[in-house]
């Protein structure tokens, strides 16, 4: 997957996937190539950012619950509800290592591709093969990520996200602040409404926000205050799946609803995206703790 030189603080892994290991004074955390997956980031002296589930299937080809999966080029099921893989091919592709260095700080810089013409042509038979994505990350004391979407010569059309998994230390002691007066689509009834004050959750919850905003997580349990600023971004999904869908989930034990909360950056359905060709589009987040 890579043949380029790692500097200290980043090391290969064979297993249980192949990725890389970064443990620098600034933060330790794991990518797996198999989605460009970020599976861990734990900033020095901080309880984990994001959450990963202990029965999340480790195969190339197979989603990872938890970490930040990527959503590309389709949501869900896609728009005609007949889609799959669920939420795309980009986070079941295999990606390559391009770039991996470390600041004198300890931040550790990485960047990712994957090839249009690699992917299994059966996987998304409607997308033109020369399309290129890039994956940048910067982890340190805060976590960066940024999905690129180059466009070949032809046209792209996509709905894209970072569906990043939150760690809380009670998701019942968790609100998230920043989209007061937001409208959303609720996944679940089907309807509309206005969010009034913070999200706060008492079931399950599946929620598209129409909103740029920037989020704060505030998790009472831990004391900490999760920061989520992004870029190209028209929508939040909110989900938190409780206690009938996690234990209808094979990959989520059932009291695993309890630590985590998706707050994911994404443009779907109406916001969907269009790129010309030879232009690109980018999506981030970036997670800091205040
Ligand atoms: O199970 P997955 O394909 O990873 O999807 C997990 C969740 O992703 C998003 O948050 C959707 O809004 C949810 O409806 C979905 O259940």
């Amino acid at each position: 997957m890579t043949d380029i030189e790692l500097p200290e603080g980043i090391t290969l892994l064979d297993a249980p996937l192949a990725g890389i290991k970064v443990d620098t004074p600034a933060a330790t955390g794991v990518i797996y190539f198999n989605g460009a997956h970020i599976a861990a980031w734990t900033p020095a002296g901080q309880h984990p950012v994001l959450w990963l589930s202990d029965q999340a299937i480790l195969e190339p080809g197979k989603a990872i619950r938890g970490g930040i999966p990527l959503l590309w080029p389709w949501f869900g099921a896609g728009d005609d509800g007949q889609h799959t893989p669920m939420h795309g091919i980009a986070r079941v592709s295999t990606w390559n290592l391009l770039r991996a260095k470390v600041s004198p700080a300890g931040t550790a810089n990485i960047v990712l591709g994957l090839d249009g013409a690699a992917v299994d042509p059966g996987l998304a038979p409607d997308l033109p093969r020369d399309y290129r994505l890039e994956l940048h990350i910067s982890m340190g004391k805060t976590l960066i990520v940024q999905l690129v979407v180059f466009a070949g010569d032809s046209e792209l059309f996509f709905e894209d996200g970072l569906h990043s998994y939150f760690a809380v230390g009670d998701i019942h002691k968790t609100r998230i602040e920043g989209l007061d007066g937001a409208a959303y689509s609720d996944r679940l009834t089907d309807g509309c409404a206005t969010q009034q004050g913070a999200v706060s959750f008492e079931g399950e919850t599946d929620r598209i926000y129409e909103s740029r905003e920037t989020l704060r997580i505030i998790d009472d349990e831990w004391n900490r205050t999760l920061l989520i600023e992004k870029v190209g971004s028209a929508q939040s999904v909110i989900w938190n799946p409780w206690i009938a869908k996690a234990a209808a989930t094979p990959d989520l034990g059932d009291d695993d609803w309890q630590e985590f909360v998706c707050a994911e950056a994404v443009n779907v359905r109406d916001q969907s995206v269009n790129v010309e060709p030879g232009g690109r589009h980018l999506i981030s987040q970036t997670i800091s703790i205040i």
